[in-house]
C-alpha cells in the first residue's frame, strides 16, 4: 500500500502525511527531507545557489527512487507535479491524494514562513495565487483523489483520508468490536 499527498506549500503534506503514516503503522517519508540528505543543505539555500532548475532535477531523480520502492505514506513537494515524468510516475505507483486549499487559506499558514524559497517574496499571497492556477490543474490530474482542506483539522483530514481509502479498499478497516444486538421495538 502506497499513498502519495501532492498540494500547494502550506496544504499540510507533511502535516497531515506524518499523522497518516501514524495511524496506518505505515513509514512515511518526506520527499524534500530526502532532498536535503542528498543536497546537504536546506531547499531554501540549495535554490539561491544552485538555482530551481537544478532542485527540479534532483526532486525528479528522488521521485523516481520513491516511485521505484513505492511503499507507506510519501508527502511530496509542491512542485512535483511541474514535470510531466513525475506525474506519471507518481499516479502509476501510488494513490495519489491531492490536499487541496485556496491561496487564503495557504497565507494563512505560512505567512511567518521563512524556509518556503518561492514565498520569500514581496506578495506572497498573490504568488500563491499564481500557484494555484498553475498547477490545481496538475494536482487534479495526477491524483486519484481530492480532499478540501480549508475546514478541518490535521486530525480531522486523516480521519476523512482514512476513511477514503477504506471505502476504495485500499486499506482494511480495523476490526469493530462485536455490538450488542439490537433489541427489536415493543
Ligand atoms: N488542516 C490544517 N489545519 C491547521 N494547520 C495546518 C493544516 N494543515 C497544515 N497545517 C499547518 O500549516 C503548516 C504547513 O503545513 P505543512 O504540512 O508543512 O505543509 P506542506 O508540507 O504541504 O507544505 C504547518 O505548520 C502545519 O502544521
Ligand atoms: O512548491 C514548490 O515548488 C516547492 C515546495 C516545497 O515543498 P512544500 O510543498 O512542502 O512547501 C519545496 O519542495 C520547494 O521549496 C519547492
Ligand atoms: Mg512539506
Amino acid at each position: 500500500m502506497a499513498v502519495a499527498l501532492v498540494g500547494l506549500p502550506g496544504a499540510g503534506k507533511s502535516a497531515v502525511g506524518r499523522r497518516l503514516g501514524q495511524r496506518l503503522q505505515l513509514p512515511f517519508i518526506d520527499s524534500d527531507n530526502v532532498i536535503e540528505q542528498r543536497i546537504g543543505c536546506s531547499i531554501r539555500d540549495y535554490f539561491e545557489r544552485e538555482g530551481e532548475a537544478s532542485f527540479r532535477d534532483i526532486e525528479q531523480q528522488v521521485i523516481a527512487d520513491l516511485a521505484e520502492t513505492a511503499t507507506g505514506v510519501v508527502a511530496t513537494g509542491g512542485g512535483s507535479v511541474l514535470r510531466e515524468a513525475n506525474r506519471n510516475r507518481l499516479r502509476a505507483s501510488f494513490h495519489v491524494i491531492y490536499l487541496r486549499s485556496s491561496p487564503e487559506d495557504l497565507f494563512r499558514r505560512l505567512r511567518h514562513d521563512v524556509k518556503r524559497p518561492l514565498l520569500q517574496v514581496a506578495d506572497p499571497l498573490g504568488r500563491l495565487r499564481e500557484l494555484h492556477a498553475a498547477r490545481d490543474p496538475l494536482y487534479r490530474e495526477t491524483a486519484h483523489d481530492v480532499v478540501e482542506t480549508g475546514r478541518p483539522s490535521v486530525a480531522m483530514l486523516v480521519n476523512i483520508i482514512v476513511m477514503q481509502l477504506e471505502l476504495a479498499g485500499i486499506v482494511v478497516p480495523a476490526a469493530q468490536p462485536d455490538l450488542p444486538p439490537v433489541q427489536p421495538h415493543d
